[in-house]
């Protein structure tokens, strides 16, 4: 029975209000876990991303510490092999010195000289110490005095012993070849004395001179050539530990630095995700709000317009309603050619219910009046009030004339059973007038006003029961 024209429409915008409503409470704990994976990620992106400038900055201070470190130890081992160099040409400069033959200092058996050995005024001994020779007394001098150890070395030495180790060979073989002309290297441990110690050494060449020629004449040297070098080996605990220091600091700075720079970045992040979550939360308590908002105007709105067509007291479609379904009745029944039939019922001498127990119990009868009404047709009719106690009946596709009369027949027998009252017990009859299309009327007006005169017929007859409309009924209505 189509009672309200609305709930169906209804039913389809409460669906997209609840889908709406839904999506937005759908697994909030998902959404939080995507969030916080989110924000982890990018914590994660921020202090890496923080880390890996001040890791450039680590290598490259650490570059440059190693650098420095190793051009002081190049600075200290050229001025010994400057003072060294000097010392050498003095010298030279004076072709050979002579000292005391003493047990310590004996000649040099590996110069050959005329002069090398002289007998002094006093009769005492002297020999010439020539350059070579000097290096090697003041190279033992300085091991015994100071740790630091230089020596004189030749590709082609004339002392067996001045023949250099692998790293001054190597280096001869690049200084003859123009490759450097000097050079530095560190060792872990190197034998230094009596003590494997850590070592910075440093090695430059000699290049002959005309002072030296005298000596050198006969190894088929010439001006300029690389004689050999000499190398200066230090210990490097000191060097070492200052650049293991300088290391710390640079590392504790930086790191410093970094979680400083790191920290704040954090704390930013935080703060604008603190910020959009707040901002997030009220735009979607507003959107809840304005899905809530909505949903309620749909229901007033539902609310207003199945009142606008409603019969309050009943709920049944008023005449509004009714009659926007007799015309829909009307056109679907001229499209397809069907018919149907309008049954108006009429209670009689309902006002004296009203008057014997009041206007309430009246309510009541007319709310019973409308149940059994609704009980003596098929889902498809309508039954509306059209104000009072006057009732409207639309049997749609009635395919027998029989239809409505059957069920005017239901309605008469039906409304004339006594009422249980809350104020007690009642009875009221009830007239029907029976209109047919296309049969008594092809519009609403002559449908209606027809079957209206049967209703009519069925009082002046005495009420109490139901009429067909016949072109000889009265078109006047009784007096009420
Ligand atoms: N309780 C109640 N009474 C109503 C309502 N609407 C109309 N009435 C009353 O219904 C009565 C209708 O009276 P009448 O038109 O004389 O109808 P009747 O008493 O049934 O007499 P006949 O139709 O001539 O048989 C009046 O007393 C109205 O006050 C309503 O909503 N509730």
């Amino acid at each position: 029975m189509v009672r309200t024209g609305l709930a169906g429409c209804a039913s389809a915008e409460d669906a997209a209000v609840s889908e709406t409503a839904g999506s937005f409470a759908a697994a909030p704990g998902a959404r939080l876990l995507k969030r916080f994976r989110r924000y982890i990620a990018v914590l994660v992106a921020v202090w890496v991303g923080a880390a890996l400038p001040f890791m450039l900055l680590g290598v490259l201070e650490w570059r440059q510490i190693a650098a420095d470190t190793e051009a002081l130890a190049r600075e200290r081992g050229e001025a010994l092999f400057r003072l060294i160099e000097l010392t050498r040409e003095w010298n030279a400069r004076h072709g050979g010195v002579y000292v005391p033959v003493t047990g310590h200092l004996q000649p040099n058996p590996y110069l050959v000289h005329p002069r090398r050995d002289l007998v002094a005024n006093d009769g005492g001994e002297l020999t010439m110490v020539n350059p070579a020779f000097m290096t090697r007394q003041v190279a033992e001098l300085a091991a015994e005095r100071t740790g630091v150890q230089f020596r004189i070395t030749s590709l082609k030495p004339i002392r067996p012993d001045n023949a250099g180790d692998i790293w001054e060979g190597d280096s001869l073989r690049r200084f003859e070849r123009g490759e450097m002309d000097q050079r530095i290297a560190f060792f872990g441990e190197y034998r230094l004395g009596d003590t494997l110690r850590p070592v910075h050494r440093y090695i430059a060449p000699l290049h002959v001179t005309p002072a030296c020629m005298s000596c050198h004449v006969t190894q088929g040297y010439k001006v300029g050539d690389i004689r050999g070098g000499i190398s200066v080996t230090m210990p490097a605990e000191s060097l070492l530990a200052h650049r293991d220091e300088r290391q710390r600091e640079s590392v504790l700075v930086l790191l410093g630095s970094y979680l400083l720079t790191a920290g704040l970045l954090h704390a930013f992040v935080a703060r604008a995700r603190r910020h959009y979550l707040t901002l997030e939360d009220l735009a979607r308590r507003q959107e809840s709000v304005i899905v809530e908002r909505t949903r309620e105007l749909k229901l007033l709105n539902e609310d207003l317009r199945r009142k606008a067509h409603h019969d309050p007291l009943t709920m049944l479609p008023n005449r509004l309603l009714f009659n926007d379904r007799l015309d829909s009745a009307l056109n679907h029944a001229r499209r397809y050619e069907r018919s149907f039939a309008l049954l108006l019922v009429d209670l009689d001498y309902f006002k004296e219910v009203n008057d014997a127990y009041g206007h309430a119990t009246g309510d009541e009868l007319l709310v019973d009046v409308s149940r059994r009404l609704e009980s003596c047709v098929r889902e498809a009719d309508t039954v509306a009030r059209l104000g009072g106690d006057e009732f409207a009946i639309l049997l749609s596709e009635t395919t027998d004339a029989g239809e409505a009369d059957e069920v005017a027949r239901r309605v008469v027998e039906l409304l004339g059973e006594p009422y249980v009252l809350t104020a007690g017990m009642a009875r009221v009859s009830a007239s029907v007038g029976v209109a047919r299309y296309p049969a008594h009327g092809e519009d609403a007006e002559s449908l209606l006003r027809h079957a209206d005169q049967a209703m009519y017929a069925v009082k002046l007859g005495g009420r109490n029961g139901w009429r067909v409309y016949a072109p000889t009924m009265s078109a006047g209505r009784p007096g009420h």
